[in-house]
This record gives structure tokens, C-alpha cells and sequence, in this order.
């Protein structure tokens, strides 16, 4: 029971407290007004049953007045409860949201490629959602439905025991069938959800395949796993209602006989002269109130259990263990691999005993054939994976035993694949330093040679940029990337060359603006054109996850080896003339 109230509140039970207590007090008050008029039932009778002289119009106006009274009390209790409970499962949500959204951003990068983009935004909107509907209409009619009833049958335990028992005869028969189908319910529950979340996940790569899909006049048909993703959630869903519900209707009903059954036994009892018809009146009246929260609340049985499973869902990726280290990133920031073996999947080793040092203030190029594990080196730097074998040291420190956060304040990033967000250019280039002045933002992007182009847009740096940064050219993507790499002026810079498939003015804007960020760092780029490293302090060569050579451009043309046949074709294909070296005109 205490799973179950911790995984529906997604681990926050005490933002319940409140909400719940008004529902329980809302139902409680509802009663009140039924015991006046069964007083007000009970002095009629007593005068026509000559039990009194006269009608005592005294109690008669008590009971009315407080049935108007207890009234009032009912619409306050109502009022607060429908606030506790909106406000209460509302922020309950919003806050988990962040919260889990936070989490996320501190989990292993692995962990997170391994999941489903369309699984993890499932959690964060279709779960917690599943969770505010829980909170919002099902949790309180739960409670109060369960409790009301008992509390009901302990006050009328006092005035007939038969009746009490009667009136809850067929409760136990209700229990056992509910609990019962609980596995079946479960299983049903936990296949829906999946149907759900890979229909969500067909869906979102339909869409974001959509440029393919309408380049090659893609129809529906041709998405077989979508079409299929609809058909099995629209069975999961057909399966879920139609198999159990049979069941619940027969819960409710065995139930609900206790109001037959109390009948009979009050008629038994008051023709028996064991019981007043008064009294019979008010059994009657509360039994018929009673069973209502109770029926509302086992019907609602499965959907609560449902909203749990999501609740769970949220839970167990709050539970996962976020990234180690708690110590401050070195002062220094030369960069040290020791033996360093790392793979994506268990079977296999994308980096195989790799040993190189990036020295502090010194340009490092790697190179190496497509797949030898390039941008893998660089991820581990950047501590998206922890290596499985080895040690990466950042200033002589294992980065395993540095904050992530700390150690990523010290580390810029310009990615092949620049990912811009649905917001201004200038807060896109913000992300680099938060606390940056309008001044440090255009110093930036005229650094990164994108002021120009940005002040020619309509709205220059107010202009919204579209998701992932649609209107805007490759190369103007990659210079305002640059530009936030240059607001954030961390002293290691991972760059993950992009120049080639842009045209000569954007390219040369480009390896100008990297020059201008090379200066005075410790400097890692992936070199995809080898013209880009023939300064480079040190060349790594990278062949199917191995170092097999290092040294600089001329050491290793004059080995003859991996890096001066890759030289020789790249030089044979474009046909370039050795004096082209863009990025010696900046790095000093
Ligand atoms: N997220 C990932 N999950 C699983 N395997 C991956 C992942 N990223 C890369 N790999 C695999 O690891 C190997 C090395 O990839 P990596 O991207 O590091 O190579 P690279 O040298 O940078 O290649 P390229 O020059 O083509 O960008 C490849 O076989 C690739 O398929």
C-alpha cells in the first residue's frame, strides 16, 4: 500500500496530505445533513406512531436548521478540496517534471542512448499526466470511498450490529475478486503502457522523417511498424477494458447487495419489533449514500492501478544512480588516457587499450578511417560514458572522481551535428554563459563571424530560431555554435571538425573562427580533412580503435604508415597544394 501511494504520487506522497484530508472531510460532511433528516424522519414518525402527544416542532425546526447548516459546511469542505486537490496534484506534477527533467541531464549518456527518445518524453508528459489524473479525480474518491464506508459501519455497529453486517455482507466476495484479477490487471496494464510508448516512439520517427517520407512520396503502407504500432495499441486497449471490466461489474454488484440484504433483515428485525422504523430509516438512508463513493471507487479501481504503473514508471527512472564524482575539476587541464577501453555494448571494443597525452596549451588532432572511434575518444573526455577498462585523467585527476558538472565548466564543445534551440539567437549563444552581457554575446558571435549575418535577420539577435535551427544554414548553425564555444571560454576545447560540407565562404569564415578559439587552449579535434591538422602539435591516428601512430605531420608522412597513405589519397582525390594551412594563420 505504500508502494503503491508512493509510485502514484511519483515519489512525493506528503503533496497528498492536504488534498486528500479535505476530500475525506467534503464526504464526511456529506453525511451530516442525511443524519439530520433522519432525526426529522424519526420525531414524524414518533407523532404519528403516537409514540408522542404532539409533534415536537422545536427538534424538528434543530433538524432542519442543521441540515441547512451542515449544508454550508458540505459546499466549504467541497471548495477546499477542490482547490487542495487541483493545486496539491498540479504543482505535484510541475515539480516532478523539472525534477525528472534534471535527473535525466545527470544520468550516463549511455543509459540514456540506450532509451527511446519518444519513451523518455512519454515519462515526462504522458506519465506524470497519468499521475495528475490519479491525484486530481481518482486518489480522493478512492480514499474517502474506502474510508467513508467503514468509518459508517463502526458508527452503526453501536446502534445494530445485524444491520452493520448486512449492510457489508457482500464486501468480502467484492475483496477477493478484486484482488483476484490484480496479476491479470497488471499484465494488461503493463502491455498497454508498452503499446503506448511504441506507438509514441513510430510516431516520432515518422515525423521527423518526414523530409525522406515526402522526398520519396513515402506512404503509410510503407511504415508497416506504425501501422502495426496503431492496430496493437488500439488491441491492448479493447483487451484492457473488455477483459476486465466483466469482473469489475461483478465486484460492484456483490457489493451492492448489501442494500438488498439490509432490507430484508430491517424488515425481519422491525416486524420482529427488534428494531424501530426509524431506525430501519436511517440504515436505509446511509446504506443507499454509502455504497455510492464505494461504487464510484471500484470502478475506478483499474484506472488507478493503471496511473500507479506510470507513477512506477517515473520512480524507477528517478532511481536511477546519476553520474559519480563529487570533486572539483584541476586547476590544470592537460588530458591523459591510461590504457582507456571502452564499448558502446558489451560484445564489442570501440576503443581497445588506447595511451595518449593532450598536453595543456597544445593542438591535438585525431585522426583515423570512419567508425575507428574518433568521436568516441572525445566523448570520453567530455564524460558522456565512463571508460570500461583504463583511466581518463583531466589535470592528473580520474574523471571519474570529478563532478561532471565541474568538469564539463571546463570543457567547450562544437559538435558536427549542431543542435539549436526553439529560442532567440542570442539565447542560443546565452547557453554558452548564462550571466553573459548583450556586449560579451556580440563580442562572441563577431569573434565566431556570425554578427554580420545575424544583424541582416529580421529581428538580428531576437530572431527565433526554429527547432534544431531549420532556418538557418548549416554553416551559420556552425558559427553560432562557436560563438556560445567562445562565450563559455573554458580552457579544453573538443571540436568535432565540420568544414566539409560547407561551401568555400562559409568554410573559410569557419576555420577562421576556430582559429580564433584554438588560442591558448588545450585543443582536441577530429580532423576529418587532413590540410586542417599540419600544425597540429600532435597528430593521433586512430585505426578500428587503436592508436597506430602519433607524432607531427611531418614526423608521420616520413613514417610512411596509415597517416601518409590517408594523406596521400586525400591530397590525390582534391588535389590541394601543401601550402593550404588555415588554421596556422590563428594557433599560436
Ligand atoms: N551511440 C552509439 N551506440 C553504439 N555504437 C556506437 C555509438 N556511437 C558510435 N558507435 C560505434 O562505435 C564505432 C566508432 O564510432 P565513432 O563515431 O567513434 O567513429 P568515428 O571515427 O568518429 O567515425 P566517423 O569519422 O565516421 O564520424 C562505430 O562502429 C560506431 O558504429
Amino acid at each position: 500500500m505504500r508502494k503503491l501511494l508512493y509510485d502514484i504520487t511519483a515519489g512525493n506522497p506528503r503533496k497528498m496530505g492536504k488534498p486528500i484530508f479535505w476530500a475525506v472531510l467534503a464526504n464526511l460532511a456529506n453525511m451530516l445533513p442525511f443524519a439530520c433528516l433522519a432525526w426529522a424522519v424519526s420525531l414524524i414518525y414518533a407523532y404519528y406512531a403516537k409514540e408522542q402527544a404532539t409533534l415536537d416542532t422545536q427538534s424538528l425546526w434543530l433538524a432542519w436548521g442543521g441540515m441547512a447548516v451542515f449544508l454550508l459546511v458540505v459546499f466549504y469542505c467541497e471548495r477546499k478540496a477542490y482547490r487542495a486537490i487541483y493545486r496539491g496534484a498540479y504543482e505535484a506534477s510541475a515539480e516532478g517534471r523539472t525534477n525528472l527533467a534534471e535527473h535525466l541531464r545527470k544520468l550516463p549518456l549511455g543509459f540514456l542512448m540506450r532509451k527511446d527518445a519518444g519513451e523518455l518524453g512519454h515519462a515526462i508528459m504522458n506519465d506524470f499526466t497519468q499521475i495528475e489524473n490519479a491525484g486530481t479525480s481518482i486518489l480522493p474518491q478512492l480514499v474517502s470511498g474506502v474510508l467513508i464506508p467503514f468509518l459508517a459501519f463502526f458508527g452503526l455497529l453501536f446502534w445494530d450490529w445485524r444491520m452493520a453486517v448486512a449492510m457489508l455482507a457482500g464486501f468480502p466476495v467484492t475483496i477477493l475478486i478484486l484482488w483476484g484479477v490484480s496479476r491479470l490487471e497488471r499484465r494488461l496494464g503493463t502491455s498497454h503502457s508498452r503499446a503506448k510508448v511504441a506507438l509514441a516512439n513510430c510516431l516520432q520517427e515518422y515525423l521527423y522523417g518526414m523530409k525522406v517520407i515526402k522526398a520519396y512520396n513515402l506512404r503509410i503502407d510503407n511504415f508497416q511498424r506504425l501501422k502495426q504500432s496503431f492496430y496493437r495499441y488500439m488491441q491492448e486497449s479493447i483487451r484492457l477494458e473488455g477483459v476486465l471490466g466483466p469482473f469489475f461489474l461483478v465486484a460492484m454488484a456483490f457489493m451492492q447487495m448489501g442494500v438488498s440484504l439490509l432490507t430484508i433483515v430491517g424488515v425481519y428485525l422491525v416486524l420482529g419489533g427488534e428494531l424501530t422504523v426509524p431506525l430501519f430509516a436511517m440504515f436505509v438512508l446511509v446504506g443507499a449514500r454509502i455504497f455510492d463513493p464505494l461504487s464510484v471507487a471500484i470502478m475506478r479501481l483499474p484506472a488507478f492501478k493503471y496511473d500507479a504503473m506510470a507513477g512506477e514508471r517515473i520512480v524507477n527512472l528517478l532511481a536511477q544512480p546519476s553520474m559519480q564524482g563529487e570533486q572539483e575539476a584541476p586547476e590544470e587541464h592537460d588530458i591523459r588516457f591510461e590504457e582507456v577501453s571502452f564499448g558502446y555494448h558489451d560484445d564489442s571494443l570501440v576503443l581497445d587499450g588506447v595511451s595518449v597525452e593532450m598536453k595543456k596549451g597544445t593542438l591535438t588532432a585525431i585522426v583515423g578511417p570512419s567508425g575507428s572511434g574518433k568521436s568516441t575518444l572525445l566523448r570520453l573526455i567530455a564524460r558522456f560514458y565512463d571508460p570500461v577498462g583504463g583511466r581518463v585523467l583531466f589535470g592528473g585527476k580520474d574523471e571519474r572522481e570529478i563532478d561532471p558538472e565541474k568538469l564539463m565548466q571546463k570543457i567547450s564543445m562544437v559538435f558536427q551535428d549542431v543542435y539549436l534551440f526553439q529560442d532567440t539567437i542570442r539565447n542560443n549563444i546565452r547557453y554558452g554563459r548564462e550571466d553573459a552581457t548583450q556586449e560579451e554575446i556580440e563580442a562572441a558571435a563577431k569573434e565566431a563571424r556570425c554578427h554580420d549575418f545575424i544583424m541582416k535577420l529580421p529581428n538580428g539577435y531576437d530572431t527565433m530560431v526554429g527547432e534544431g535551427g531549420s532556418t538557418l544554414s548549416g554553416g551559420e548553425k556552425q558559427r553560432i555554435s562557436i560563438a556560445r564555444a567562445i562565450l563559455k571560454n573554458a580552457p579544453v576545447l573538443l571540436l568535432d571538425e565540420a568544414t566539409s560540407s560547407l561551401d568555400p565562404e562559409n568554410e573559410a569564415d569557419m576555420q577562421q573562427a576556430i582559429g580564433r578559439l584554438v588560442r591558448g587552449r588545450t585543443v582536441i579535434m577530429i580532423a576529418h580533412r587532413l590540410k586542417t591538422v599540419v600544425t597540429a602539435d600532435n597528430i593521433i591516428v586512430l585505426e578500428k580503435g587503436k592508436v597506430v601512430e602519433q607524432g607531427r605531420h611531418q614526423e608521420l608522412l616520413e613514417k610512411g604508415g596509415l597517416y601518409a597513405r590517408l594523406w596521400e589519397l586525400q591530397r590525390r582525390t582534391s588535389g590541394w597544394k601543401i601550402t593550404a594551412q588555415p588554421l596556422s594563420e590563428c594557433h599560436e
